[in-house]
Formats: structure tokens, sequence, C-alpha cells
């Protein structure tokens, strides 16, 4: 659902505008698709933020789990900006899991944005442009507003239909608090309202006297046995006390990123839907900053860091890392978390070798996690995880031999399998894989070391340039 609202401050209009992301009464958990991380739930520490060895999706990696923690709890707290964090490791072992594992203990509250450094060489806009995009989607801005509202539990709806059948309809609604009843005439507008938002006798709702937006807050405990059955996502909550109508804080949360699309010139709230927003004037950020300093000061705003993610950080070149070292000066910083699988390489577009294919003046103002590699018994349990996330179950043994594969082959290569395995366990209408499943679907796909071999073997019967493989190998993606 998008909302838009305006918010006025010193004659100077600021159009703002939030999804939120309306709670749909289909249970959602059940169509979503499985993807490389949605086991991952968090980072499963305690609360001395020590790693648990297999907790929230996540085994092993403590040493970095419980440093990712630690940048979380400085997140949390919302009072440090600019930090920068370097997750640097082999392929596989788990980088991108921990960001995401941080996004997911941070909470919706705070802005999480996830790019991959390739996505920054647009040729719509420039590099620096897409990075400033991300460093502002990064920042929320939470807005306070002072509003007149209706709030209370619906006793009864009475709609009177026209009797010719045609015209508008009118009608009345009696709502209550613990200490009072009142009943208010409904217009057709309010009708519509009711009716698209579901309201029921025995919801506790809201309604924002100045627009005449309805927001259901819940169910009235006192009504939670009027159906033998109620939806999973049904959330009770008490009548509520005092007055009917009363001044209500209401807070929306936006990034800088949409409150900069908004209010640019040639552009509408419309484009975030689109994602084509262009490049934005600097003057109108600059604007938008000297403006939310000014309410932050009176209190009327509050800004919340969040975390912008960079993955394969190493694709960056030299503009972009000099951009993302001045950036993070600012103080509408975000915290910034990149990862790479690079050691000792040049960095993009010149000659000059560094770890991690990133300037040293970077790289010296980095807090580093490193990953290492993962034992045999903590592939098996990952592996057993994604079993349990893609609903696939798996003889013990024949786990094991996909651990003894993955730890040999690769972890992602191990984990490819297990969907593979399970539909080969299918056909041969058993419930669950077995070793036999396993060694065909090994034998069906090929990891990377078998396909350099299988290509060093017949490498004159490609097409393509001769004798790469003698030369330089091209590093993964590069
Ligand atoms: N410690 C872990 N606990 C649970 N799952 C993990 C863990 N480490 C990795 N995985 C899972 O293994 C797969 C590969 O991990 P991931 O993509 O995070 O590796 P990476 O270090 O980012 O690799 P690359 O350097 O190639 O980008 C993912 O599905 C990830 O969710």
């Amino acid at each position: 659902m998008l909302e838009t609202f305006s918010v006025e401050f010193s004659g100077v209009l600021f159009v703002v505008s939030s999804i939120k992301a309306k709670v749909e009464v289909k249970d959602l958990t059940r169509v979503e698709r499985i993807g490389a991380h949605s086991h991952i739930r968090g980072l499963g520490l305690n609360d001395l933020l020590e790693a648990r060895l297999n907790s929230e999706g996540m085994v092993g990696q403590e040493e970095a789990r419980r440093a990712a923690g630690m940048i979380c709890e400085m997140i949390k707290e919302g009072k440090i900006a600019g930090r920068a964090v370097l997750i640097a490791g082999q392929p596989g072992t788990g980088k991108t899991a921990i960001a995401m594992a941080m996004a997911q203990s941070l909470g919706h509250d705070t802005p999480f944005t996830s790019i991959s450094a390739s996505e920054i060489f647009s040729l719509e806009m420039s590099r620096t442009e897409a990075l400033t995009h991300a460093f502002r989607r990064s920042i929320g801005v939470r807005i306070k507003e002072e509003a007149e509202v209706i709030e209370g539990e619906v006793v009864e709806i009475q709609i009177d239909r026209p009797v010719c059948g045609s015209g508008s309809k009118v009608g009345k609604l009696t709502m209550k608090t613990t200490e009072m009843e009142t009943i208010y005439d409904l217009g057709a507008k309010m009708i519509e309202s009711l009716t698209k938002e579901k309201v029921q006798e025995g919801d506790v709702i809201h309604i924002d006297k100045l627009t005449g937006r309805i927001s259901k807050l819940g169910r009235s405990f006192s009504r939670a046995r009027d159906f033998d059955a109620t939806a999973a996502n049904t959330r009770f909550v008490s009548c509520p006390e005092g007055e009917l109508q009363k001044h209500k804080e209401v807070v929306h949360t936006v990034s800088l990123h949409e409150i900069d699309v908004i209010n640019s010139r040639h552009q509408g709230f419309l484009a975030l839907f689109s994602g084509e927003t262009g490049e934005i004037k600097p003057e109108v950020r600059d604007q938008i900053d000297a403006k939310i300093a000014e309410w932050c000061l009176e209190k009327k705003a509050e800004l919340v860091p969040g975390v912008l993610f960079i993955d394969e950080v190493h694709m960056l070149d030299l503009e972009c890392f000099s951009f993302l070292n001045r950036a993070l000066e600012n103080k509408m910083a975000p915290i910034l978390v990149m990862a790479t699988n690079r050691g000792i390489t040049k960095v993009r577009g010149t000659n000059y070798k560094s770890p991690h294919g990133m300037p040293l003046d970077l790289l010296d103002r980095l807090l580093i996690i490193t990953t290492r590699p993962y034992t045999n018994d903590e592939i098996r349990l990952i592996l057993s995880i994604r079993c349990e996330e893609e609903d696939v179950k798996m003889e013990s043994a024949a786990l094991d031999v996909l651990a003894k594969i993955s730890a040999e082959t690769s972890l992602r290569y191990g984990i490819q399998l297990i969907t593979t395995a399970s539909i080969i366990c299918y056909r041969r209408n058993d419930e669950a894989v077995s070793v036999s499943d396993v060694e065909r679907v090994y034998s069906l796909f090929v990891d990377e070391a078998r396909s350099t071999q299988f290509l060093r073997e017949y490498q004159n019967d490609f097409l393509g340039d001769e004798n790469v493989l003698d030369g330089d190998m091209v590093m993964a993606t590069q």
C-alpha cells in the first residue's frame, strides 16, 4: 500500500511517502520462494553476543558472527555513522549469509540496502550518483506528526442503501472505548473505506480525522470467541481506554532517497515504483539535508542510520573507492558493510595491486572481519538445514556423502545437489534421498573442477581463444 502524506514545517512543503507492506490475509510464507539465504533468520547470538554453534539458521563462523553482532549493536544505538566494515574470506564461506543475518537481526525498522558492486555500472547514471542513491536509501528519517484521531472498538456498523437503488449510501458507526460510546454519521466515502478495510463489529480501528484514513489495529479481546476459527495473522488487542477522540503522535519512517525522489522536480512518487528515479540535483539534496537537520534539532524528526551492504566490492573502481572514502565522512552516512572473496589483486581500472583489490587508504579505515573455511561437520549441518528449508528428507548416509562431496568441491555445489537429488528420489517414489540419488546427480552435474578438467581434455573441440587454460584463468565473474 502506498501512503503519501505531506508534512509542512516553517512554510516549506515536503512530500514524503511511505510504502507499508500491507499485511495480506493470505499466509505469504507458504508461497515464498526458497532463496540462497532464506534459511538465515539471524546471527544466532546469545545475550553476551556469543555465537551459538547452530542457531537461527547460522552454523559455525563464531568469531565473524560475534563481530557482526557487535556492529549490529552499534547500529541499533544509532549514534555512530560512517563506519565501514569489510567481510573478507574465501568463496562460499558465508560472507553474504552473515550480511543477510545482520539485516534480519536489525529488524524492519533499520533500513538495510543490499547491492552488488557491479550494479553501480549502469549506463543511465554515473557511478557516484548510483552510489549516492544507495547511501541515501540506507538512511531512514523517522518523522513525527501530531494527528487528531478517533480510536475505539466498533460496536455496530449500519449502512442504509437508498430505496430507489441509486444515490449515495449513508450510515451510522457506533464506536466505544472502555469509558464511552458514540454514534458517528457515515458518508459514502467513509463507507467505502470501511468496506475496503473489511471492518467488522469487534474490530479496534483508528480513523485519522484529517484524511479519513482508516487503519485496523486488531480485534478486540472481548470478541475473541465470536468465531470458531480465526486467521493465523489475527491480532487481538484490548479495547482502548479514555476518550474516543484524541491527539496522537504518528510516526512515519521514510528513507532519504524516497524524500529526494519525491521532491526532485522531474520526479513524482510514481518513480519509486518504476525504479527509474534518474539523477537528482545536488541542490535538491542539500535543501532536504538542511531541512531534516532543522527538524532533528526541533525534535520533529530523527535520523535512523541503516546499513548499506556492497557485495563483491572488488568490482568497484578507483573513482568509486574515492567516493566511498569521502561519503563516509558525512554526518548522514550509514554503516557500510562490504564483502569480497579476493586476495591481493589489481584495483579495477589500474595496474596497482592491493589486498582485496581495494586502495590502502580505504582499507585503513575499515574494520575487517574474516571468515574461515568450514569443517566437514559444519558443512553437514548447513546441508541438513538446507534440506529442511527445501522440504527434502535425506537419509543420514546420503547426507554424509553430500557433505564429503561439498568439502571436496564447494558448499554451493553441495547445496545445489539437494533439490536435484530430491527429484530423482521423487521419481523413484521414495520418501528420503538415498546415497544412490546423490551419486546419480553427482555424475549428472559436474562441479567447477571437473568442468575445467573436461575443458582441458577437449579444449581443441571448443570455439574460442586457444590455450586460455594454460595462461591466466579468468577469476570468478570478473
Ligand atoms: N555459516 C553458515 N550458516 C548457514 N548457512 C551458510 C553459512 N555460510 C554459508 N551458508 C550458505 O551457503 C551458501 C553460500 O554462502 P555465501 O553466499 O554466503 O558465501 P560467500 O562467502 O558470500 O561467497 P562468495 O564469496 O562466492 O560471494 C549460501 O546459501 C549461504 O546461505
